[in-house]
C-alpha cells in the first residue's frame, strides 16, 4: 500500500538552469536511497541534474545535513547551484535568509539577500594534485597535460585542475565554448584514467580580465545548464593562471554567476539565483512521486 501521507515533501527548482530536486527528508530516519534518484530522473517531469537531500540539523550541522546525488545516483561533494536552491526553499517556508549547512565536504555557509539573490560560502579551493584527486602525480596542477587519448584540439589536451569539493578539470579554449562538441568527447574525459574519481570537464573561455563563458559535462551528470562548483574551479584556475582577477563573472546561458575568491581567506564566495519550479512529493525509498 502507498501510504503517500508519509512521503517527503519534493520541491523542483533551478539553478540558472542546473536542474535541482529538493526532497526535505527533516524529520525522517530513511535515506534519499541511488535507487530512487534513477527513477527519478528517468522520468522527464523530474529528470534532474543533483538532488539535495535536506535531513536534520545535528551537533556538526547547525542548519542541516545535505546529501548531493548525482542523477546517476553517485555521490557528490559539492553543489552551488543546488545549495542557493535549498537555501531559497527554505526562505520560503519560514523567512530565514541565513544558513550554516554541512555536507560530507565539509561547511557550506549561505546567505539570501532582499533581492533574492544568494551567496554560499563554498571553501577553499584545493590544488594539490593527490587531494584533487589526478593519478600520474603531474605535479603543477596549473597546466596539466592531458595523456593519451584525447581529442586532436590542441586546446583540449592541457587543463588546470582544481577541488572545491569535488573535482574539476578546466580546459581554456580561445574560442566560443559552444563550438566544440562537449557533449561527444564529454564522457570519455570525465572517466578518463587521470581522474580517479572520475571529474567534472569544464570548457572556460575568457572573455576579460574579470570575466568568462563555462560549459561542463558534469560527473554523474552529463551536459547541463550550469554548474556552480564548476564555476567557482573555473574563476579559481583563471586567476591562478593570470587570466583574471580573483572577482570573476561566471557566463552560462541562463545568466552569470559571481565568484569571489577571497585573499584574507582563501574562501570562494558564489553567488547568484535560484527558482521555484514546481512542488510535490516522493518515496525517498523508490523514487515514486506526485505533484
Ligand atoms: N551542479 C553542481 C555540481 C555537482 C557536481 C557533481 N557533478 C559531482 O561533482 O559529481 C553545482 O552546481 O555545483
Amino acid at each position: 500500500m502507498n501510504d503517500r501521507e508519509h512521503w517527503a515533501p519534493l520541491t523542483r527548482m533551478n539553478g540558472l538552469g542546473n536542474k535541482i530536486l529538493v526532497i526535505d527528508m527533516r524529520g525522517r530516519t530513511d535515506k534519499v536511497t541511488p535507487q530512487a534518484a534513477i527513477r527519478l530522473n528517468a522520468h522527464p517531469d523530474t529528470a534532474f541534474d543533483q538532488i539535495m537531500a535536506l535531513y536534520d540539523p545535528r551537533e556538526d550541522a547547525p542548519d542541516g545535513w545535505i546529501d548531493i546525488l548525482n542523477s546517476d545516483g553517485s555521490m557528490a561533494q559539492a553543489c552551488g547551484n543546488g545549495t542557493r536552491c535549498v537555501v531559497d526553499y527554505l526562505f520560503s517556508a519560514d523567512g530565514r535568509s541565513h544558513f550554516d549547512f554541512r555536507t560530507i565536504a565539509g561547511a557550506l555557509v549561505a546567505d539570501r539577500f532582499e533581492d533574492g539573490r544568494i551567496s554560499v560560502d563554498m571553501g577553499p579551493p584545493e590544488f594539490a594534485w593527490e587531494k584533487i584527486p589526478l593519478s600520474g602525480s603531474p605535479g603543477d596542477t596549473k597546466h596539466i597535460a592531458l595523456s593519451e587519448p584525447f581529442e586532436p584540439d590542441p586546446a583540449l589536451q592541457r587543463f588546470s585542475a582544481a577541488s572545491m569539493g569535488n573535482p574539476h578539470a578546466v580546459f581554456f579554449v580561445p574560442r566560443d565554448v559552444d563550438s566544440y562538441d562537449l557533449l561527444a568527447f564529454g564522457p570519455r574525459y570525465e572517466h578518463h584514467p587521470m581522474f580517479p574519481e572520475r571529474a567534472n570537464i569544464s570548457l572556460a573561455q575568457v572573455t576579460s580580465p574579470s570575466s568568462l563563458s563555462l560549459k561542463t559535462f558534469e560527473r554523474g551528470a552529463g551536459l547541463t545548464l550550469a554548474c556552480g562548483s564548476a564555476a567557482c574551479a573555473a574563476a579559481v584556475t583563471a586567476a591562478r593562471t593570470g587570466r583574471t582577477g580573483r572577482k570573476v563573472s561566471v557566463y552560462v546561458p541562463a545568466g552569470a554567476l559571481e565568484i569571489d575568491w577571497r585573499e584574507d581567506d582563501d574562501h570562494v564566495i558564489m553567488t547568484g539565483p535560484a527558482e521555484h519550479e514546481w512542488s510535490g512529493r516522493v518515496d525517498p525509498n523508490t523514487g515514486e512521486w506526485e505533484r
